[in-house]
């Protein structure tokens, strides 16, 4: 890759076969690197003699018939690794889980699904969970892991749901949620490689921490096409860092945005006042643009249905013909009343003046500006209208920076004013142009090479009628099309930068904390609602169910999606569920969280204090593991203190999750997860905000091995 990145030429030539080769080799390092860890972790022997190894990747020897060495664990005849029981053993002889440290076998572990099969390995295990039991307890990273060795029969069916449009993944914390939606991810790009490689993934994420963590998931399974993002990040060219109240964020999330823009960006579409026209110099006399002529532009205008930007050259079209006319008629005028003395090319004249006169056009620009997302938004932004006075006051903003609230008004804005781009198309067109007459220079010298390669042979014209040569089958604006298709960066890199992307796929985790607003955005990046979103009621602010997954969702698919339910906790020792669980049922006493698959026999411990700082320092000096990561959850406003008191914590906006001691607030902490958490001051979690009780629940199911609460007194 860094021999292909080095690679000069300033050619367009030289350029696209640069690119071709920097795409290929990063595929291929994505599948080396993913080799490096795991290449292959199972072996099914089939009844029938059959045996397959299965891995991350898939992979053939390098034989006649390319016999396949290991089998890519997405292929259907992986599928009995995953399915397969004594009850249902889907023709299995047995089973063997491959576990391995870099390239070592470290264990095996055959289960026997064949009763009659008497031979033995000495590999059997008793327990069928055992890989696992030990996968679920094994030290934290920092960084999430694929599952592809242990996904559970339940998993693997969302997994490969044939389901085309929107699958909902609902459940407790720690069921697997994000690792299926990310298997899936990977599922599909193996299944429909076709067409979503070049359409890409999107994964929306909550926050940049929780994308962070689980980013080297699909790199790992060898899947680069996929391109991660929180909802802030979806408006290219925009950084969301500003911060919005919640109630700013609610009126600005709400479904009646998008009609109060759209009436916004009408009144930016002017008329002069009655009676009060502007009034245009000009070398053949002043121009009067009054409040007639400019109604009739804008109705004509409007009538167009085209977005603000595209439907203001009819605007400008029609004023610039309307006032052409008026200097025609008052010029040429005959006092007499009889016809106008001047001739066509008089008056072509006249408006050739009109047209490229700049007063003019300043004059249009009052009434009908052009207008970028990022002006208009902040003029509203400046002055709301269209919403009643609490709501207006609330988003009221002079400047500053954009929010994540304000990236899908944004993007809604950016719909309803279009983008004129003549210019940028016209430059396009002289480019295209430009590599036709390159193309047409490649295929003359192919066809120049070919007299040459038969020259010496002796039925050179018969010879060379049989052999098509390029130039036979493909015309120089083709070529340059073809090439043009090889160029550029890879899907993903495309996507990133192209609001108007159409996504193979988008994945949503934490979906129902999305607003009807960032909802019309995604929609517009997957006309077809292929998606799969994740959630769960009770771990987000909103008052959810499934009602509200089809308000969500009915507007734009009715009721083609699918709703599934995982019921496992694998993250959440028992014991600390039982803590977790106390206290929802405090509010909801009917309330059932998912049952925990293991036990450790760890109770979690509560200390009431006066000085919760320095009993969370105290308790962090106790409870660090050896191995793995400790997260202490506190309330923002305790930060400050914890920080001075705990200067080696990672913190801040995305702090580094690969650090032994992090300090994270209750919303950073959704969907992470760490060997041991401290929940500091629970009673300020749960009544800091709307939903307080759903951050505290949050807080307290992070854990896979143990958990302190730092109550105060
Ligand atoms: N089949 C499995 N094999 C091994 N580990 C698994 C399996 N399923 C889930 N896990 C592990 O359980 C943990 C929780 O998974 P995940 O984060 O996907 O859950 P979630 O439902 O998204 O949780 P939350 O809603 O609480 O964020 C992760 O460490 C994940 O790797």
């Amino acid at each position: 890759m860094a021999a292909a990145l080095k690679v000069g030429g300033s050619t367009l030539q030289a350029r696209l076969e640069r690119d071709v080769l920097v795409a290929e080799q990063s595929g291929l390092l994505a599948a080396y690197n993913a080799g490096e860890t795991g290449l292959c972790f199972g072996r099914l022997v089939f009844r029938d003699g059959r045996d397959h190894h299965i891995g991350r990747i898939g992979i053939r020897e390098d034989d006649a018939h390319r016999t396949p060495l290991v089998v890519d664990w997405r292929a259907e005849v992986a599928r009995p690794f995953y399915l397969a029981t004594g009850h249902t053993p889907m023709g299995l002889r047995r089973r063997r889980h491959i576990t391995t440290h870099g390239r070592d076998v470290t264990a095996l572990h055959d289960e026997v699904l064949d009763l009659e099969d008497t031979t033995r390995t000495g590999h059997e295990s008793r327990d069928a969970d055992e890989v696992l039991l030990a996968a679920l307890d094994a030290a934290r990273t920092g960084r999430m892991h694929d599952i592809v060795q242990t996904i559970q029969a339940e998993q693997d069916t969302i997994i490969r749901s044939p389901h085309r449009g929107v699958l909902v993944v609902e459940g407790g914390p720690g069921t697997g949620k994000t690792a299926v939606a990310l298997h899936r991810a990977a599922y599909l790009l193996y299944a429909h490689r076709e067409q979503l490689a070049k359409r890409a993934v999107l994964i929306v994420g909550p926050n940049p921490a929780f994308l962070g963590y689980i980013g080297q998931v699909l790199p790992s399974l060898g899947e680069t096409g996929v391109l991660l993002a929180t909802p802030g990040e979806l408006f290219p060219g925009v950084r969301a860092t500003g911060t919005d109240t919640p109630r700013a964020a609610a009126v600005k999330g709400s479904a009646a945005m998008a009609d109060a823009l759209a009436q916004a960006v009408r009144d930016r579409q002017q008329v002069p006042e009655r009676g009060a026209p502007l009034i245009v110099e000009h070398d053949d006399g002043d121009l009067i643009l009054d409040w007639d002529m400019a109604l009739e532009a804008r109705h004509k205008a409007r009538e167009t249905d085209l977005p603000h930007n595209l439907a203001r050259p009819h605007f400008v079209f029609r004023l610039l013909d309307a006032l052409a006319e008026q200097l025609a008629d008052r010029i040429g005028a005959d006092p007499y009343g009889g016809p106008n003395f001047l001739g066509p090319d008089d008056i072509a004249l006249l408006a050739k003046g009109v047209a490229t006169n700049p007063a003019v056009h300043a004059a249009i620009d009052t009434l009908w500006p052009p207008l970028t997302p990022e002006e208009f938004l902040t003029d509203y932004l400046a002055d709301p209208t269209h919403l009643d006075d609490e709501d207006a006051a609330a988003i009221r903003r002079e400047g500053g920076p954009w929010t994540a609230a304000d990236v899908a008004l944004l993007d809604e804005a950016a719909e309803l004013l279009g983008e004129d781009d003549s210019a940028a198309r016209a430059r396009e067109e002289a480019e295209r142009q430009q590599q036709i007459a390159y193309a047409q220079g490649v295929l003359d010298v192919s066809y120049a090479s070919r007299t040459y390669e038969f020259e010496d042979k002796e039925e050179q014209d018969k010879d060379a009628s049989e052999v098509l040569s390029a130039h036979d089958i493909i015309d120089a604006e083709r070529f340059a099309e073809r090439h043009e298709e090889a160029d550029h960066r890879s899907a993903a890199e495309r996507a990133a930068a192209d609001r108007t992307w159409a996504f193979g796929h988008i994945i949503v985790d934490e979906a129902q904390e999305l607003s009807a607003m960032a909802w019309r955005l995604l929609m517009r990046r997957t006309p077809s609602r292929s998606m799969t979103l994740v959630g769960d009621p009770a771990q987000t602010g909103d008052s959810a169910g499934v009602g509200s997954w089809e308000r969500i969702l009915a507007p734009y698919v009715q009721d083609r999606w699918e709703l599934v339910r995982l019921g496992v906790n694998y993250r959440t020792p028992a014991e600390i569920m039982e803590v977790a669980a106390e206290v929802r049922r405090a509010h909801d006493p009917a309330f059932e969280p998912p049952s925990s698959v293991r036990s450790t026999g760890v109770k979690p411990w509560e200390r009431t204090v006066d000085d919760v700082v320095a009993e969370t320092v105290r308790a962090v000096g106790d409870e660090l593991p050896a191995e793995g990561r400790l997260a202490v959850i506190a309330p923002a406003a305790l930060h400050p203190a914890l920080i001075a008191a705990l200067p080696d914590a990672a913190h801040g906006r995305v702090p580094d999750l690969t650090r032994p001691v992090v300090l994270l607030d209750p919303r950073q902490a959704k969907g992470l997860e760490f060997d041991t958490v401290l929940v500091v001051d629970p009673d300020a979690i749960e009544s800091g905000a709307a939903h307080g009780i759903n951050d505290l629940y949050v807080a307290l199911t992070r854990a896979t091995q143990r958990l302190g609460v730092v109550r105060r007194a």
